[in-house]
């Protein structure tokens, strides 16, 4: 099966105007995220994830290295038409839906991939999608409330929904439980569980500064330290204290409970 993601030595940097020379954002990073596995990418501030992201997402090319994203060479494909394919959750996108749209119409732009309401492109077919993944996540009585009124737990499922309009094979989720209460937060990784369940063949990555907004349903983790991978495999090997310390700089300590992952840290000052 074609790997959802395969990236092979890949490096980015940018021009550093400050210090006159480039800066290395990404080094060497080999990566491959195949279907049916749900990724954690885990690293201090400023340790690349974004940057790893925005190359997953299609939205840069490395600046070194090859980067296969669901089968196409980033540098031969038209990225705009990749980014159809790929499902995207992110705090950001949320402030272009304010403008009394309904939780179902949010949703609907996902499956024309656009932030306006196509409404020439949009049919019977796509209500029902639309309706029931919000009910599935726990919004189905949400469906004519305007976007802007719902609660940040609830923007950030319909959110999700949005993302799974088109059926994506990767879905990427940037920091999906920030600023989500603990119900919010709750509801929203049950969320996340459930395509897992539900979408065998989705593949899936989570960035998140905090292993407890992992949902249970990670399989694997990738830890970055300034744009270099220091563990990349399976979960119950890399979201642990030896490796976490290391990406961290210092001692973590992490624990499992249900399932899911707690982490402690010596302060850092
Ligand atoms: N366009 C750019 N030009 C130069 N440096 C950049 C650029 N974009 C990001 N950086 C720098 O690259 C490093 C990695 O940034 P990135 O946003 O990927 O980190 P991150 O792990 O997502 O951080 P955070 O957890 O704080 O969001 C940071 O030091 C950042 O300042």
């Amino acid at each position: 099966m074609t790997p959802a993601l395969d990236l092979s030595s890949v490096s980015l940097w940018r021009w550093d105007p400050e210090h006159q020379r480039e800066r290395h954002l990404l080094r060497d990073v080999d990566w491959t995220v195949r279907p049916g596995e749900h990724w954690a990418l885990l690293g201090a501030n400023g340790a690349g994830k974004t940057t790893l992201m925005n190359v997953a997402g299609a939205v840069h090319h490395p600046s070194a290295g090859t980067a296969d994203v669901l089968g196409s060479r980033l540098g031969r494909v038209d990225l705009r038409e990749l980014r159809t394919r790929i499902g995207l959750v992110e705090a950001r996108a949320a402030r272009a839906f304010r403008q009394r749209m309904t939780a179902e119409q949010v949703v609907l732009t996902g499956a024309t991939a656009s932030i306006a309401l196509r409404r020439d492109r949009i049919g019977a077919a796509e209500r029902e999608r639309a309706r029931g993944l919000l009910a599935r996540f726990g919004c189905g009585d949400k469906t004519d409330r305007p976007y802007d009124e719902c609660s940040q737990g609830e923007r950030q499922r319909i959110l999700l929904a949005r993302a799974l309009m088109r059926r994506p094979a990767l879905l990427l989720l940037d920091e999906p439980a920030t600023g989500l209460d603990l119900p919010g937060r709750e509801a929203l990784l049950a969320a996340v569980a459930t395509i897992a369940a539900e979408e065998p063949a989705t593949a899936t990555v989570t960035v998140t500064h905090h292993v407890e907004e992992l949902p249970s349903s990670t399989t694997h983790a990738l830890l970055l330290r300034d744009g270099a991978v220091v563990a990349a495999g399976p979960a119950h090997e890399t979201i642990a204290s030896g490796p976490l310390s290391e990406c961290f700089g210092t001692p973590v300590v992490v624990d499992r409970l249900g399932g899911r992952w707690l982490a402690r840290a010596e302060a850092a000052w």
